[in-house]
């Protein structure tokens, strides 16, 4: 399934030398060689770099695991205080730029990310440094990867200031938010680690550790799914397809985004928080396509990671006017999801473009899909929004 992605999915150079795979005609070899030559792109492995964003997202994922235990088991009082997500925010990216720095053998890498130390460097930060530092250590010391000398306050503002990159169209540039879904962080539901990797503007890896995620596929609206084990690591190299394991490390499993093509047998996947996403119009959506299941309504890109492997066939996603999509909100997701088979696109079929700095330049909402079903949602996208339209101009 994964060999004919060609159309929707971004028209990476690995596609287009799938494409040269596929057809069997006198000038693919020749076209092929030429490809493998030229393209920056199709000549990498990263091999390096996947195995390091793997690492960087497990151990990152037991830093928030340990800080959200601790948020859900604390009072009612401490529930309202938002420390403990900023902690764990903090943490996440100090630890993920000092793995990637440890794996890549380099100081000198470009992170775009979503936090910066400055308010930390302040007086009216220090205690909150202190609590970071003392949690990056102690999840590195638990982990046993690295027998380090514990790092200083110092090393961990200079590890956050990693991810100080704009991004861009050349080079390349490591994508993470440390933690994604805050939101659902503190309410105890789902959340993700998400960390890609930029070439060239093009997403040529991702990771998405799910900590709460179940590892057996979520039917309907329940994201807990009682006596189910959870955490799931994603993970996808351009051109290798998407594969998943449990957090604590089982054989990787090969995923594919489902088979559907009968949009009424399709559930899709929506936003927890119903302030991130209209839900009207993907109500309407659903309802031209003949959709018949409620929405699946969960935090962050374990989304992106759920949908790659089957268990809902849509994902919907259509912020308040206004919003800019970033970066670092998209980039792991869409190479888990396209290499697992499926589209993503812009609501007007646009490929998602990585290219331009921390911000996505969209056409109204982002839209994900298998393939079969992709022209079937457009002309229901398409007719929704126009008739959003002229209700409004009414
Ligand atoms: N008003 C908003 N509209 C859409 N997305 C938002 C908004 N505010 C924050 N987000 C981001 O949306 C993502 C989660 O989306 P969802 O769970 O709805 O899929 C997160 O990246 C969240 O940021 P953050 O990473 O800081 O939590
Ligand atoms: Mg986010």
């Amino acid at each position: 399934m994964v060999s004919s992605i060609v159309s929707f999915s971004g028209s990476t150079s690995i596609n287009s030398v799938r494409l040269a795979f596929s057809a069997k005609t006198k000038v693919v070899k020749p076209l092929l060689s030429l490809l493998l030559r030229t393209s920056p792109i199709a000549s990498m492995t990263y091999e390096k770099e996947f195995a390091a964003a793997k690492k960087a997202a497990s151990i990152a994922a037991k830093l928030c695991q340990k800080v959200q235990t601790a948020l859900l088991q604390s009072d009612v009082q401490s529930k309202s205080d938002r420390s403990p997500v900023t902690v764990a925010d903090y943490g996440s990216q100090a630890l993920v730029s000092f793995v990637l720095e440890r794996e890549l053998h380099s100081e000198s890498f470009s992170v775009v990310a979503e936090e910066d130390s400055e308010d930390l460097r302040k007086d009216s930060g220090r205690e909150m440094l202190e609590r970071i530092t003392k949690l990056v250590n102690e999840t590195l010391t638990c982990d046993e990867t690295y027998n380090v000398n514990p790092l200083s306050a110092e090393d961990v503002l200079k590890a956050i200031d990693s991810g100080k990159s704009e991004g861009g169209p050349h080079g390349q540039h490591w994508v993470l938010d440390p933690i994604d879904g805050t939101k659902g962080f503190v309410r105890g539901d789902q959340y993700a680690i998400a960390l890609a990797l930029l070439d060239e503007g093009k997403v040529v890896l991702g990771v998405l550790a799910c900590p709460n995620l179940p590892l057996a596929p979520i039917v309907s609206h329940d994201q807990h799914s009682s006596q189910n084990q959870v955490g799931c690591l994603f993970y996808a190299k351009v051109g290798c397809g998407t594969y998943m394991q449990s957090l604590d490390g089982s054989s990787p499993t090969k995923v594919h985004v489902s088979a559907i093509d009968n949009p009424a047998e399709a559930s899709f996947f929506e936003s927890f928080e119903a302030a991130h996403s209209l839900r009207d119009l993907s109500g309407s959506i659903a309802k031209k396509l003949g959709v018949q299941a409620p929405p699946v309504r969960i935090d962050s890109q374990a989304k992106y990671g759920a949908l790659s492997r089957g268990d809902g066939a849509i994902y919907l996603r259509f912020p308040h006017k206004g919003y800019r999509e970033k970066i670092w909100d998209h980039a792991a997701g869409f190479v888990v999801v396209t290499e697992a088979g499926g589209v993503a696109t812009d609501a007007a079929g646009n490929p998602l473009d990585f290219s331009k700095g921390k911000f996505l330049d969209l056409d109204t909402g982002i839209i994900v899909t298998n393939q079969k079903l992709m022209p079937l949602l457009l002309k229901a996208v398409r007719d929704s929004l126009s008739e959003a339209q002229s209700a409004s101009s009414m």
